[in-house]
């Protein structure tokens, strides 16, 4: 599903983000991405997302080169990718329903299909009965949970989490986790950066570690 070789990522006021990052991230599979602040976490995943380029490497997603990719292509190449953020970026003037509907609007549908894969989406996290309410009026474990229902609900085969529990108790936390695990068996492949060593140990699931923009330890679980 993902492939980097060699990647390196260098911003234009010379910030050397990633340094020659190989790894590859098979379809159906779980996994984390630790490392400390400035690691190279999120620049890893906005190469993934088309939202940097990379300085030199292939990266490659779904089979498709994103170097050899052009940029009137990345909204197709988003549309196959659920994106999580640490503060959900839900809009607060629009209801939940229409917070989760929004990707599908963008991407064309129909309003008549859209309320079936909403009213499924929210029910896959757990809100069903919510579908009306503002995220204001939501705990911030609901809301980030409004946030991986729209992510989820085009039902991509990939979904990116950007330290998706950085606002939430270590509960809360777990509960997440086990929200992607499930979406996981399901046949999501699932990419979590996060700095949460406890929790991310605790589950147990493949761990790529960076550090100064460089893969330092690809922990695989041992089999059970
Ligand atoms: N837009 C940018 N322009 C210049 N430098 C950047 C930019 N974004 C990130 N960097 C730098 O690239 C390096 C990696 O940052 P990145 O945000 O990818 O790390 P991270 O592991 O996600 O950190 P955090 O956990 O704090 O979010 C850091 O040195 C950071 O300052």
């Amino acid at each position: 599903m993902i492939r980097f070789e060699r990647v390196s990522k260098r911003y234009p006021n010379g910030n050397q983000a990633l340094s020659e990052l190989s790894f590859e991230l098979a379809d159906g599979e779980f996994c984390f991405l630790t490392g400390h602040s400035g690691a190279g976490k999120s620049t890893l995943l906005r190469l993934v997302m088309m939202l940097e380029r990379a300085s030199r490497g292939t990266v490659e997603v779904a089979g498709r080169d994103l170097g050899r990719t052009h940029d009137r292509m990345a909204p197709r190449v988003r549309q196959g990718i659920g994106m999580i953020f640490q503060d959900h970026k839900l809009l607060n003037d629009k209801t939940v329903f229409d917070n989760v509907a929004l990707p599908l609007l963008i991407a064309g549908f129909r309003y008549a299909d859209i309320g079936k894969k909403v009213r499924a989406a929210l029910k896959k996290v757990g809100l069903a009965d919510q579908e009306q309410a503002w995220p204001l009026s939501l705990s911030g474990g609901e809301q980030q949970r409004v946030g991986v229902a729209r992510a989820i609900v085009g039902m991509p085969p990939l979904l990116l989490a950007d330290e998706p529990t950085g606002n939430l108790d270590p509960e809360l936390s777990w509960e997440l986790f086990g929200l992607f695990r499930e979406l996981n068996q399901r046949g999501m492949t699932v990419l979590i950066a996060s700095h949460d060593l406890h929790l991310v140990r605790r589950m147990g699931e493949r761990v790529l570690v960076l550090s100064d923009g460089r893969l330092v330890d690809d922990l695989v679980p041992a089999a059970s």
